[in-house]
């Protein structure tokens, strides 16, 4: 199999590119179970975050520039059409990361380049090891570095400056560099560990309260106006307050001096 899954933590689950020979190279036997796991993962209520990496030292080179393998259902498409289908698989996880519920962690350990580094990129939390490096590697070989989203992703998560750097220079960024330009937000070792913890912190929190905040953040991320925003983002909060009783229990935890206990299910759902 080139895709693990373990559960080390109540509530969290880590999905292991598992294709070290190759580090992790993005062969579509790889990713169309990738993206499986990920779905079926989205479905199971208990799994309150998941982990992203990869096996042996290397989160992701990137696309299989040795043998990608086929994509599914493409057979006898004339190229172009095989190409595209091709694109789609890898798309079709970039977006299932971003489409779950659940908050996704990016532990890169090693490379993570090319389509790579895009994967990292679709997770809501990027955390390095300290040997971590990120390329956008289009450039490199003598394509365009826009693929699977980064030019919407890596602007999104850097700044335009730092983007235009990365994309049209193709050169690594080691750990540090990325803490620095915020493409990553912590460096540790070891880093399945730490995205382990944090898992386990987002589990503890309210469950609609996590999603919510997903669906906001991204919504934030792409909004045209803040203006035109800000309502809409103060509906999630009113819905929470309004579906739970999580809120008086944080206030009354805190005059107490306990942890607050959340509940999700006072009105049984909707
Ligand atoms: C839509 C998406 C588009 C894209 O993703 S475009 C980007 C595609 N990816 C790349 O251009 C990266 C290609 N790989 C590299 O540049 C280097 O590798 C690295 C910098 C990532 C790592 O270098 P080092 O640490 O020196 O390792 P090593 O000896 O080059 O690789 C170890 C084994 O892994 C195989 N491998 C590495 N990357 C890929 C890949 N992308 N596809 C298939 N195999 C790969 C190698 O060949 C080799 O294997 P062997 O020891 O048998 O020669």
């Amino acid at each position: 199999m080139f895709v693990e899954v373990e559960r080390p933590a109540p509530g969290v689950a880590v999905v292991i590119l598992n294709r070290p020979e190759r580090l992790n190279a993005m062969a579509f036997d790889v990713m169309v179970p990738v993206r499986d796991q990920l779905v079926e993962l989205g479905r199971d209520n208990d799994v309150r975050a998941i982990v992203l990496t990869g096996a042996g030292g290397a989160f992701s080179s990137g696309a299989d520039q040795k043998s990608a393998g086929k994509p599914p259902h493409a057979d006898g498409l004339p190229r172009p059409a095989y190409a595209l289908r091709s694109m789609e698989v890898l798309e079709d996880v970039v977006a299932t990361l971003r489409r779950l519920h659940q908050p996704v962690i990016a532990a890169v350990d090693g490379a993570a380049v090319g389509g790579g580094l895009c994967l990292a990129l679709a997770c809501d939390i990027r955390i390095a090891s300290p040997t971590a490096y990120f390329r956008a590697a289009g450039i490199n070989n003598g394509l365009t570095a826009n693929e699977l989203g980064l030019s919407y992703l890596l602007p999104r998560a850097v700044g335009t400056s730092h983007a235009a750097d990365l994309m049209f220079t193709g050169r690594d960024v080691d750990a540090d560099e990325a803490l620095r330009m915020g493409l990553v937000s912590r460096v540790a070792d070891p880093v399945v560990d730490e995205a382990v913890a944090i898992g386990e912190r987002i589990a503890g929190f309210s469950q609609p309260g996590i999603e919510m905040t997903k669906r906001s953040l991204h919504a934030g991320i792409a909004a045209g106006s803040l203006e035109s925003y800000m309502p809409v983002e103060g509906i999630g909060q009113l819905y929470l307050r309004m579906l739970t009783d999580n809120f008086e229990e944080a206030v009354q935890a805190r005059a107490e001096g306990r942890d607050p206990v959340f509940r999700d299910d006072r009105d049984g759902g909707i």
